[in-house]
This record gives C-alpha cells, structure tokens and sequence, in this order.
C-alpha cells in the first residue's frame, strides 16, 4: 500500500448520487485522502470525480511500476501529479481512461468500476492530450470536427471558432493541414479537437512542454477557465512546479509508483518524504 500524506481529510459523497460506491474503503485507504472543502472547486460541491484503489502494476520482468496507489482525486479541481522520471505519473495517468487497463476493483469514475464502461464513451467523458501530439490527415476544422462526427454532429464554423479560440488559436487555422504546424500549434489543435468531445474531465500529459511561455499561460488560463466554467476535472502530469503552483489545485507526488505526498500547491515546500524533498529542491 502507498504511503500517503497525514493532511487526510475525507471528501463527501455526491449528494443525490445515484450510484453506489462499489470500491472498498477502508480506513486505511481514507486516511490518506486530501479534504474536497479545502479545494477550490468549478463546482458546486466538492465530490470525488475517481477513487482509486490499490492501483498496482508490474512490469513483464516483475518490476513495480505502480505500487498499490490509493487517492481521491475530486470533482472541478486541477488535479496535478509530479514527481522524479519513471515514478509512474503517464501510468497513473492512462489508468484513468484505460489506454492502459487498471485491474478490475481499482478505478472508480463517479463511483463506477470504470473496467465496466463502454471504453469508447468513458474516452470521450475522460479526454487526454499526449505530450506529443498527432493529427489525423485533413485540415485542423476536420480534426476538430472528427469526434462530434462519429456521435452524428456536425459542428458549425461558429463552434469550431470557439473551440480554436479557447485552444489560444486563430480562426485562419482552421483551413490549415496539420503539416504546416509547429510542434506547439498542432498541441493547441489537439487541445481543441480534444474539447470538441465535451470531456467531464480533460487528462494532460506535460500539456506545455512543448510551448512557449506565452502560449503556455494561454493554454495555462484556459485549464482554469475550463475548471471554472464548465466544472471540468482536470488531471494534469507536469514536470514543471511552477506550473503546477501557478494553476493545480491539489498535487499529488508519486515516488518510485507510490504516492509520497498529497499537498496543496502552497504546501510543496513542506513536504516529509525524502525523496519528495530532493526533488522538490532540484526542481525548483
Ligand atoms: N508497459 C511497460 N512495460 C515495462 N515497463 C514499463 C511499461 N510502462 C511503463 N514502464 C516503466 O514504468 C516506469 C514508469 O513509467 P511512466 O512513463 O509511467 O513514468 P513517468 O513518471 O511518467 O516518467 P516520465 O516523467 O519520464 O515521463 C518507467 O520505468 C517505465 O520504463
């Protein structure tokens, strides 16, 4: 089982919810997860968005890669994970809309075994954006219009303006191939071809590492935004701590696939696991 943070305060169930929590929760799991009312929410109650429960992976040749990670992370929030190369945050990650599949009885969406959705629609409810982008062939409206299309809608240029807009992009892009792209503009296609899906939580994988400082705070502005407006839960992998000061709500700080510390942003400097220390030193 991970080693989690002391500052654990439990987060409240959906109210109304019609679910049932299928997850154990014992209480050694609980103790470990950060108070919902101590995050600023898009929301209007702090619930939790995925419970994860002893989420372990191995590798082939028997190596831990994830060691048993127990976390809440909640509802409306910018969720941030950092931590040193190789500690499992991109696993962590991809166990959340199963680009790699967690075992049964591990990840839960709203209270949910997420291994017992249709994958395709909990893909469009939980989009990612990779660090390194790629587009379909076709102009950036095409790729924009793409998921809506597969589901029977055909976005007006309006709504494809609006998505380019909140993706910090002109409308003149929208006639471009993805080959006449920089590396940071193809990012913001994907962003926006991303949010054309309407996703209830976005997953970010180092969304910025390939943009300039300016774009990075557009695109920085809009996470918030998303947050904010729409309630959007934001799951956000990030090497940068400024970054994650600047926009994440709660961090989580995964060590050798466990989770050493779960912080405020503000709090990062007080962090207890030795490793977290180091890092945090080096990084900042
Ligand atoms: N399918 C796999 N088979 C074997 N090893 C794997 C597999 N997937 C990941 N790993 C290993 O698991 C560890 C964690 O990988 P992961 O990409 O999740 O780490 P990370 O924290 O995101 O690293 P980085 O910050 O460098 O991107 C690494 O040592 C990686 O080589």
């Amino acid at each position: 089982m991970a080693a989690v943070s002391p500052l654990a305060i439990e987060i409240p169930m959906a109210s109304g919810s019609i679910f049932q929590p299928e997850a154990s929760t014992d209480d050694d799991s609980q103790e470990h997860l950060l108070a919902a009312g101590d995050i600023e929410a898009g929301g209007d109650d702090a619930q939790t968005k995925f419970r994860i429960r002893n989420l372990t992976k191995k590798s082939d040749a028997g190596v831990t890669i994830l060691g048993g990670v127990n976390l809440d992370i909640p509802k409306g929030v910018v969720f941030g994970i950092i931590g040193p190369s190789g500690s499992g945050k991109s696993t962590l990650l991809r166990s959340l809309n199963r680009l790699w599949e967690p075992p049964p009885g591990t990840v839960f969406m709203d209270d949910r075994d997420i291994r017992n959705l249709d994958v395709v629609s909990l893909r469009r409810k939980v989009g990612m954006l990779f660090q390194i982008p790629a587009l379909f062939e076709g102009t950036v409206a095409d790729n924009i219009r793409f998921g809506p299309q597969l589901r029977g809608k055909k976005l007006t240029n309006h709504e494809v303006h609006k998505l380019l807009t909140l993706a910090d992009l002109d409308y003149s892009f929208h006639e471009k191939n993805g080959s006449e792209l920089s590396v940071g503009q193809t990012q913001k296609v994907a962003l926006a071809r991303t949010l054309a899906n309407e996703p209830e939580v976005l997953l970010l994988d180092e969304p910025t590492s390939a943009l300039d400082p300016i774009s990075t705070q557009n695109i920085e502005d809009a996470i918030v935004k998303l947050k904010k407006n729409q309630g959007m839960t934001i799951v956000m992998v990030s090497h940068s701590i400024k970054q994650i000061q600047r926009i994440a709500d709660v961090v989580c700080l995964l060590v050798n696939g466990e989770v050493a510390e779960i912080l405020k942003p503000d709090e990062l400097s007080q962090a207890n696991h030795s490793m977290a220390q180091r890092f945090l030193q080096l990084s900042s």
